[in-house]
């Protein structure tokens, strides 16, 4: 079997268009004796007919064991450089009380970037005194209700933020414990949007700034500076801007340790995950040793301690645990033109034929490839097939042409209506970035673990879309 002309460079035809890759599925995804796909001993077909399709599965003792090994291996790093370590999981990637509980449950701390965010980490049990309040236009509102709650540390993210929290602070009677944001000018190597330390965009406060900022902060008695605070970008595979904004932001801590007290460091999240073949990810050891040696160099030329160091991951926790489940509906074949460097010798044909695989969902359950062009792959889920793998693009059921799942995979050729389909290492900012375009209903999120399913965040029905229709609902 060749491969098809249109394919990515990076994406050859398998000799088996059934084999679930290493690191792109779950722990617990399986073939069963019959074949279908299984995800934590629960059957794909059982998942669909139980709770329909689309739908978000999350494998639970995934999510718990990245989790705990994010922790444990970031705990060693730091204490092997004499400091002690903080992990927050960032909910941004999949929040719901449920996942809240897992991430505490085994001792992270909590990042939220909302109020909405900061409602389900409270409403879950969760220690106030562990969670993080981001964002960098937080309302008033909002700066009131973390500092209420007892937020363990707010994030500051512009000059006009810190007189509001301070105020908050002294209207509560507390002291509120606040890191700085900063621009530390890396540039990440991940997709433009997912790039958060370069020079023109909204994040953070330029380096030659944070003194200024510190001075202001200190100015106030209800605030106590807990530290820095850099996040270069997500879906990073290159961990050398970790190390590179690790310098930079020690350099600044060190001079403003002058003025005060700075316990900690945060060193955001970003790690990049495996969503198709061509992703080569670090083990998280690695990346986590090289963040703590880095601030300890940085610290060591300096003489000054290691601070306490924190980082907040999402992606790499929640990630790779989750999976989505569609149907196929129609499928079209679609005679494409090939430019001249497309053919793959001469004399060879000028069209390559691309299958067009449209599915029950799209856009509105996976924003990501219409947002990022993001890649990711899939397989079918309810059967395997020894028919040849042929190139398939999987389209989503709305009214945009970006509308695609994945952009290009080999699947089997006989691909059937019918079919249900698997896409992994979607458990990441694919609900949270979910949407009722084109009025679809959010699909629901189940957890798998030990061969039993559970609902952990309800899917809509027509009713909730109707019920806000004061047409239709006029109270
Ligand atoms: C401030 C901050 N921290 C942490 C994260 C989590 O990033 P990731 O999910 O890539 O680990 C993000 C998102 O990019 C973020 O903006
Ligand atoms: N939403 C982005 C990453 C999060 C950016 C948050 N700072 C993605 O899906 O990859």
């Amino acid at each position: 079997m060749t491969s098809n002309p249109l394919a990515p460079e990076w994406l050859q035809a398998p000799s088996d268009a059934n084999a679930l890759h290493d690191g792109i599925w779950s722990s617990g995804a399986a073939r069963t004796a019959s074949g279908e796909l299984a995800f934590a001993g629960v059957r794909a077909s059982e998942l669909a007919e139980r709770y329909g399709t689309p739908l978000y599965v999350v494998d639970e003792q995934d999510a718990r064991a990245r989790a705990h090994r994010i922790r444990t291996a970031f705990e060693a790093a730091a204490s092997d450089v004499g400091t002690t370590a903080k992990v927050y999981y960032a909910g941004k990637a999949f929040l719901c009380t449920e996942v809240a509980r897992w991430m505490s449950e085994d001792g992270l701390h909590l990042d939220v970037a909302s109020g909405g965010e900061l409602a389900v980490a409270l409403a879950a049990g969760v220690d106030p005194a562990l969670l993080g309040f981001h964002g960098n236009n937080k309302s008033i509102a909002e700066i009131d209700r973390a500092v209420q709650a007892g937020v363990g540390a707010i994030v500051i993210d512009s000059w006009i933020e810190i007189e509001r929290i301070a105020d908050a602070a002294a209207r509560h009677g507390r002291v509120q414990a606040v890191r700085l944001r900063v621009n530390s000018g890396v540039h990440a190597h991940t997709h433009d949007y997912l790039a958060t330390a370069r020079e023109d965009q909204k994040f953070g406060i330029p380096l030659a700034d944070v003194p200024s900022h510190v001075d202001r902060i200190r100015s106030f008695k209800s605030l106590r500076l807990l530290g820095l605070h850099s996040h270069i970008g997500s879906q990073i595979f290159n961990p050398s801007g970790f190390a590179e904004a690790a310098e930079r932001l020690i350099a600044v801590h060190a001079e403003l340790l002058d003025g005060g007290e700075i316990p900690e460091l945060n060193l955001g999240g970003g790690f990049g995950i495996a969503y198709t073949v061509a992703d080569e990810v670090a083990p998280i050891e690695e990346v986590t040793r090289g963040i703590a040696e880095a601030v300890a160099r940085a610290a060591g030329a300096r003489g000054i301690p290691v601070p306490v160091l924190a980082i907040e991951p999402g992606r790499s926790i929640i990630g790779p645990a989750g999976a989505t489940l569609y149907e196929v509906g129609t499928i079209k074949d679609v005679v494409v033109a090939l430019e001249s460097e497309e053919r793959t010798a001469p004399g060879s044909s000028s069209t390559a034929i691309r299958k067009y695989v449209s599915v029950d969902g799209g856009m509105s359950d996976n924003a990501r490839p219409a947002l990022y062009e993001a890649d990711y792959s899939a397989r079918i889920a309810s059967r395997t097939s020894d028919a040849d793998p042929a190139l398939v693009r999987v389209a989503g059921k709305h009214c945009e042409s970006g509308d695609l799942v994945v952009l290009a995979e080999y699947l089997p050729a006989d691909i059937a209506p019918g079919d249900l389909l698997a896409v992994p290492a979607t458990g990441a900012y694919c609900f949270s970035l979910s949407s009722n375009y084109n009025y679809l209903t959010r699909p629901p999120v189940v957890a798998v673990r030990d061969g039993e399913a559970r609902v952990i965040v309800r899917g809509e029905t027509e009713d909730d879309l109707l019920a806000r229709d004061p047409g239709v609902n006029p109270r």
